[in-house]
């Protein structure tokens, strides 16, 4: 491979291709297919394999496309090493010919031509979001590596984005994930892409190292109930903001704050009496003198509105005197919506009381458990909340574990291929059998491409597959588009843009087109989301896009389905 085009792969990335993407990183039965293909002497058949889904997840009618750029560093270095051909030859067995493993140390992905979809575009089903063609048994090869990179990160990056539609535009999302994701690596790639979909940070300091997403956190409850007298706060000295002044005793103009807020709180919006924990105190002025300028506390260790709340007004008016501006508080358990209405009547009381305007704004984070639903069930409580912190429901993908993507063979040195066989299944009724088409299941033959078109109001309308002689569809041109298996479903469509969807990602053995950061798919997500109509983003029984072909390919493969789909018997 070329210097100039090594320069496509972000070093920063492609370095640190994580060590278990190597091709035994496979099923056995690629490799055993591999072999069967070269004893049978088609080791130089060409093959087209297309990877698609054909269903979106989480009930929803849109998928974000991810982990391209891992499919392209994988085939960037594909390569069997020697111990690799060691393992496979004890395991294979001697009944295989020697000759084979030499094949197998000498294949690489430089006869391999990748067309893909980029990164970070909304897909929907049957559109392959990836071509995949070279020599049959190395294409074949590459299956399983390529699902498994893009299946999860797609998954995720979806999930991401419907909590992104969820929370809306300015709430603040924050993965904590980690600690609950599918092992480290199902972690790292949960925090990469949840990024991409719409979160703003992760608690995962290694993806911040390894892949640049900025990293945020809070502090624990274990930080809260780890202290207990005021001779634990060994040093108690913080610096002025803005000078070299330094203030020797926190704690001591904790306790003046203390004071001031009791003389009040009897009119604040809470009207209890003031008594908050002793312990929580000691714990949030810990933190403030170890983080003056990045304060925030978690405050539901005790009771977070008769406690968590003033305890962290204290520290916070202590802060202020300093120079320092707290940045809030987070809510871990309880109704979130009531508690973060209250925090805020709360600050914006005082904030008047004491004529600094601020105080209303400080930052409120959520947690604990939340989801999709409870989203938008706070949304329609109305709710006091900036920050989200999610974990588990985000990163296991808990509403739906697996996407289903697929790689599919359509076509073998220029001659079509179809899958029908499991097109058709028998289903017994109690009085007769009846042969009923599956038809999600028919895969589309041949060579395709894949157009974009744009309405005037400059959203997608429909996605237009092509057989490779089809003409390209233009701008203000009436095209027929029709549903690929249902005969009278069919629209004329007068597109305003239209954007080819492919780029050639790979060329045998050079990187061919521009591999974008992880910011830049990030904003690619994003762009993409806005422009998709609210009908195919909406929560409950969102509007399916079409996915259309054009009138050659609806008779290509129809054609090609009737040739080769069983005929049944009736008895
Ligand atoms: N106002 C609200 N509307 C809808 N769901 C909410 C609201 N407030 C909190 N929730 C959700 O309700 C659930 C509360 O869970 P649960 O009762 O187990 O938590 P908890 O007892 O408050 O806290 P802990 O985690 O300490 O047990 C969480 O999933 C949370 O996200
Ligand atoms: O709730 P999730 O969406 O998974 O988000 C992450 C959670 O992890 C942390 O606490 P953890 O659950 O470890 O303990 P706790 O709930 O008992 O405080 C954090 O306080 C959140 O509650
Ligand atoms: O930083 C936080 O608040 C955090 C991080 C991980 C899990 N729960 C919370
Ligand atoms: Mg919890």
């Amino acid at each position: 491979m070329s210097e100039a085009s090594r320069l496509h792969l972000r070093p920063s990335q492609s370095g640190l291709q994580n060590d278990l993407i190597k091709p035994l990183l496979t099923d056995y039965y690629q490799i055993t297919m591999a072999y069967a293909y070269w004893q049978s002497g088609r080791k130089d058949c060409n093959a087209v394999f297309d990877l698609f889904f054909r269903k979106c997840p989480f009930h929803g009618e849109f998928t974000i496309f991810a982990g391209l750029q891992d499919c392209i560093n994988f085939v960037d270095k594909f390569a069997f090493s020697e111990e690799d051909i060691d393992y496979l030859r004890e395991v294979m067995g001697p009944s295989v010919d020697p000759a084979f493993f030499d094949y197998l140390l000498s294949v690489t992905a430089n006869d391999v031509v990748i067309h893909a979809i980029p990164e970070g575009t909304v897909v929907f089903p049957r559109v392959p979001l990836m071509r995949v063609e070279g020599p049959l048994p190395i294409v074949q090869l590459l299956e399983t590596t390529f699902l498994n990179l893009i299946n999860y990160a797609s998954l995720v990056a979806t999930n991401a984005a419907r909590f992104r539609l969820a929370a809306g535009p300015k709430a603040r999302l924050l993965e904590f994930g980690l600690r609950r994701a599918q092992g480290p690596d199902g972690g790292l790639s949960a925090s990469r892409y949840c990024y991409i979909g719409g979160f703003n940070a992760t608690s995962n300091v290694l993806a911040g190292k390894l892949f640049g997403v900025p990293i945020s956190g809070t502090h624990a409850h274990a930080f809260v109930s780890a202290y207990e007298t005021m001779d634990q706060l060994a040093n108690r000295a913080v610096k002025y903001k803005d000078s070299d002044e330094v203030c020797p005793d926190f704690v001591a103009l904790a306790q003046e704050k203390r004071a001031l807020l009791a003389s009040k709180w009897r009119e604040s919006p809470m009207q209890c009496d003031f008594n908050p924990n002793d312990r929580e105190l000691i714990a949030f002025c810990a933190y403030a003198i170890a983080f003056p300028h990045a304060f925030l506390a978690l405050i539901d260790t005790y009771d977070a509105l008769r406690s968590g709340c003033p305890n962290f007004l204290v520290v916070a008016l202590t802060l202020r005197e300093l120079g320092y501006a707290a940045i809030g508080v987070r809510l871990d358990s309880g109704d979130l919506a009531y508690q973060s209405n209250v925090c805020r009547s709360v600050f914006k009381w005082l904030a008047e009381e004491l004529d600094v305007p601020s105080l209303a704004e400080f930052t409120i984070v959520a947690s604990n458990d939340i989801n999709e639903d409870t989203l938008y069930s706070l949304e329609g409580q109305g709710h006091s909340i900036d920050a989200f912190g999610v974990g588990t429901h985000l990163v296991t993908c808990q509403a739906q574990p697996a996407l289903g993507c697929v790689y599919k063979l359509v076509e073998v040195d220029n001659r079509p291929c179809i899958k029908v066989q499991s097109a058709w299944r028998l289903t017994v009724h109690p009085v007769y059998q009846q042969l009923s088409a599956e038809v999600q299941k028919v895969t589309m033959p041949g060579d395709k491409y894949c157009y974009r078109l744009y309405g005037r109001d400059g959203a997608p309308i429909c996605d237009l597959l092509t057989r490779r002689e089809d003409e390209t569809p233009k701008v203000g041109e009436q095209i027929l588009c029709r549903h690929p298996f249902q005969e009278q479903k069919r629209a004329v469509v007068r597109p305003n843009r239209v954007e080819q969807l492919y780029k050639v990602y790979w060329n045998k053995g050079e990187v061919t087109a521009e591999l974008p950061d992880i910011h830049d798919i990030k904003k690619r997500v994003d762009d993409q989301m806005r422009l998709l109509r609210m009908d195919h983003k909406r929560m409950l029984n969102p509007t399916p896009y079409k996915v259309s072909v054009t009138d050659k390919l609806y008779t290509f493969i129809h054609q090609l389905w009737l040739d080769c789909a069983p005929v049944g018997e009736l008895s």
